[in-house]
């Protein structure tokens, strides 16, 4: 259902760089010069903070952002509940919405669209670990929407920072400091707190999001491979100052607040911020911009190559979310299995694939939209079809993935699966086992010398 409300812009302006220093202003001078609260701000604005870490957070750490609005977010009317009886995305130990932890390897169908609802709506947690309220761990949704949000609706979610990954479709997203228009092959980062409004452009929506409920996405660090390469600073995309005046009309803002929606009136729009400055934001990222590294002799490397974004733990080197990417790339290794080894992990791997088909499961069932789940210790690896084609090709150099792209979110957390994942949803593949790793034969042959 094409929105025709909005005509579809090419793009937006934005500035370059990632946890960068970004000043923007939508009218020349409304950012003060040499404080950040004088007593009259430019043009009557109002002076807000918005925290992303801690006041006292290390600077290495610190994200927070000034922004300079019509009317501060304070005003407006309590929240109340709503929907309070359905809408929950953190499901609570009721035996309703059970969290199943469980070792087997999980694999889904693709995800549906469903047109008849808005981004708020669309969210549906399919895994998770952790709890918003302790802002610890992360969860993972599917979401698949068809209508805009009510030209009169800011939704915000107080859990944590949203990885947006898009699976289909295009997100206009009007943010509080500035628009991001998300297109195929594109992830984007909102960050706690930031209010924001989805249209769709383009018709209905579909793709997985990560929220992270402790901390912020940082890029990983690059050691021997030196200061450039994987994804590049300068390629993530923050908008510029954007604001409407509208200090009139009845506005609603949505919060998604420990997994339940709420909702306050005011009566002017979120949107009025005129200028704003620092590391706070939200941010797109094009993932045809990832510079892929790989072994160029022999053996097939550890995916953490291929990391866009991390979100450490307290333990350094061991993330709470790794977002990594399966890009178009060459293999040339030579005496090599290529694809990935067997493997038991002491993270969990849920896997999606935006388009193509992923190497490690070329003939099988893994498809766009669709997903899967290798938990803590749970043991996989490519299919046996994969296996008997890899193990004999003739190992040339070849290009994988072109015109695809897989991804894992990759957590040290033991991720459990929702009732809505394992069975509302409908879409777990049975015979996932069976059609996967169940058909592997031994190729055992004993050397001479040790037959009895
Ligand atoms: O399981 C998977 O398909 C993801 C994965 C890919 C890879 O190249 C190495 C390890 C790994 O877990
Ligand atoms: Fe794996």
């Amino acid at each position: 259902m094409p929105s025709t409300k909005f005509k579809v812009p090419e793009s937006y302006p934005y500035q370059n760089g990632f946890n960068s220093y970004h000043e923007s202003e939508a009218i020349e001078g409304a950012l003060p010069i040499g404080s950040n609260s004088p007593q009259k701000p430019p043009y009557g604005l109002y002076a807000e903070k918005l925290s992303g870490t801690a006041f006292t957070a290390p600077r290495s750490e610190n994200q927070q952002s000034w922004l300079y609005r019509i009317l501060p977010a304070s005003a407006h009317a309590p929240f109340e509940p709503r929907e309070s009886s359905t809408y929950n995305t953190n499901p609570e130990n009721k035996p309703h919405e059970k969290i199943h932890q469980i070792p087997n390897q999980l694999r889904w169908d693709p995800f549906d669209l469903d047109e008849t609802v808005d981004w708020v709506h669309s969210l549906h947690l399919v895994a998770g670990a952790g709890d918003p309220t302790m802002k610890t761990g992360i969860g993972i949704f599917i979401f698949a929407a068809g209508k805009d949000m009510d030209p009169h609706e800011a939704f915000y979610s107080a859990d944590g920072d949203f990885l947006i990954v898009l699976q289909h479709g295009v997100l206009d997203i009007q943010t509080e400091l500035g628009k991001i228009l998300v297109r195929p092959n594109e992830i984007c980062v909102i960050p706690r707190g930031i209010r924001y409004r989805v249209a769709l452009p383009h018709g209905p929506v579909r793709g997985y999001i990560l929220e992270l409920y402790q901390g912020h996405f940082q890029l990983p660090e690059l050691g021997p491979i030196g200061s450039n390469c994987l994804a590049n600073i300068r390629d993530f995309q923050a908008p510029v100052a954007y604001f409407e005046e509208d200090t009139t009309s009845t506005w609603h803002v949505l919060s998604k607040f420990a997994g339940h929606l709420f909702a306050a009136k005011q009566d002017h729009t979120p949107f009025d911020v005129v200028a704003w400055h620092g590391q706070y934001y939200p941010y797109k990222y094009d993932l045809g911009r990832f510079n892929t590294i790989g072994s160029i002799s022999f053996d097939h490397p550890d995916p953490s190559i291929f990391t866009v974004l991390t979100a450490q733990s307290d333990h350094p080197g061991t993330a709470v979310a790794d977002f990594v990417i399966f890009p178009p790339r060459w293999l040339v290794q030579e005496d090599t299995f290529r694809p990935p080894w067997y493997h038991r992990n002491t993270m969990s791997e849920f896997m999606g694939l935006i388009h193509g088909q992923y190497d490690a499961k070329t003939g099988g069932r893994f498809q766009p939209a669709g997903a899967s789940l290798h938990n803590v210790m749970s043991a996989h690896g490519p299919d046996a079809a994969t296996h008997e084609k890899a193990s004999s090709a003739e190992l040339t150099p070849l290009k994988v993935g072109e015109g695809s792209m897989a991804f894992m979110f990759e957590s040290c957390l033991m991720v459990g699966v929702t009732d809505w994942g394992l069975k509302k949803c409908r879409k777990v593949q049975e015979d996932y086992n069976a059609e996967s790793w169940e058909p592997l034969k031994p190729h055992f042959r004993r050397p001479e010398k040790t037959r009895g």
